[in-house]
């Protein structure tokens, strides 16, 4: 295993966020989070990423807890695109795609030909190439997305940590974001909404509600009506999508009185 959470509690003050949550990330594999507003999912990537320590529990690496790893080493091998990832407006995209490599550099070494290589890759698989030099105040949000997706790949981690990636982007850019992440033989933790996007693209999923797991395994074992309707409080027909080999739900209208 790659990342896992061990039971892990994460509380501000008084108030639990996230009880006793144990998940598993597989080497080379796409583990979507899913779970209504506030059930977690922000809480627990940061927890993943390093970036908060939890109150009770443990995240580790490789066997390795991250509080035992330096800052340097996690980055090296930890990309996190958070949901709303500020960036200095002052910056070309490839400034910003350039700041992924800081990681791997040291004090004494130079822009080499290893970091001019990861930027461009990351930048033509992100879809950016024809905007490399456009100024950052003048992106769309969605552009502003893929830009900050560029540099996270630009970090080459084995770890990539996306927070609901696709929330600015066209189907297009969607479909195609989520196509590269499970191409790619990176460990993936995705927070997605999209319950239909999870299920084509997510080797497997981990479904948050109030903070604790409620279900955990394949699309096929978690994605089902009786979860949907009392997780996401939604009426779903799911079936065997015949044109690829995943489930795919259809969402129900509410009946008189359930709107809102
Ligand atoms: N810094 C904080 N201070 C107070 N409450 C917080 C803080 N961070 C998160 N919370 C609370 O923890 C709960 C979980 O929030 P979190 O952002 O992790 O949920 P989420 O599943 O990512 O939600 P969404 O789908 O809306 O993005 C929410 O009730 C939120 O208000």
């Amino acid at each position: 295993m790659s990342l896992v959470a061990e039971q892990v509690s994460w509380r501000i003050g008084q108030k639990p966020v996230l009880e006793r949550v144990s998940l598993a990330a597989e080497p080379g594999k796409v583990l979507g989070l899913l779970g209504p507003n506030g059930s977690g999912k922000t809480s627990l990537l940061r927890l993943l990423a390093g970036l908060r320590q939890p109150s009770d529990g443990r995240v580790s690496l490789e066997g390795r807890d991250i509080r035992s790893l330096g800052r340097r080493t996690l980055a090296q091998r930890i990309a996190f695109v958070e949901q709303h990832g500020a960036t200095n407006a002052d910056l070309r995209v490839i400034d910003v795609v350039k700041l992924g490599r800081f990681p791997h550099r040291s004090a004494f070494s130079g822009w080499t030909q290893a970091d001019e290589t990861a930027v461009g890759e990351a930048i033509a698989r992100a879809g950016m190439t024809d905007k490399r030099n456009d100024r950052w105040q003048t992106l769309s949000g969605g552009e502003r997305q893929r830009a900050h997706i560029a540099r996270a790949l630009a970090q080459t981690p084995r770890e990539l940590i996306l927070d609901e990636p696709t929330n600015h982007l066209d189907i297009h850019h969607q479909i195609s974001l989520l196509q590269l992440v499970s191409s790619l033989s990176l460990t993936c933790i995705i927070a997605l909404h999209d319950l239909n996007h999870a299920a084509m693209f997510c080797d497997r999923l981990v479904v948050l509600d109030g903070g604790r797991v409620v279900a955990a395994g394949t699309p096929e074992e978690t994605l089902t009506e009786t979860l949907l309707r009392e997780v996401f409080a939604v009426d779903a027909r799911v079936e065997a999508s015949p044109y690829h080999a995943r489930p795919h739900i259809h969402f129900l209208p509410f009946g008189p009185g359930r709107g809102g």
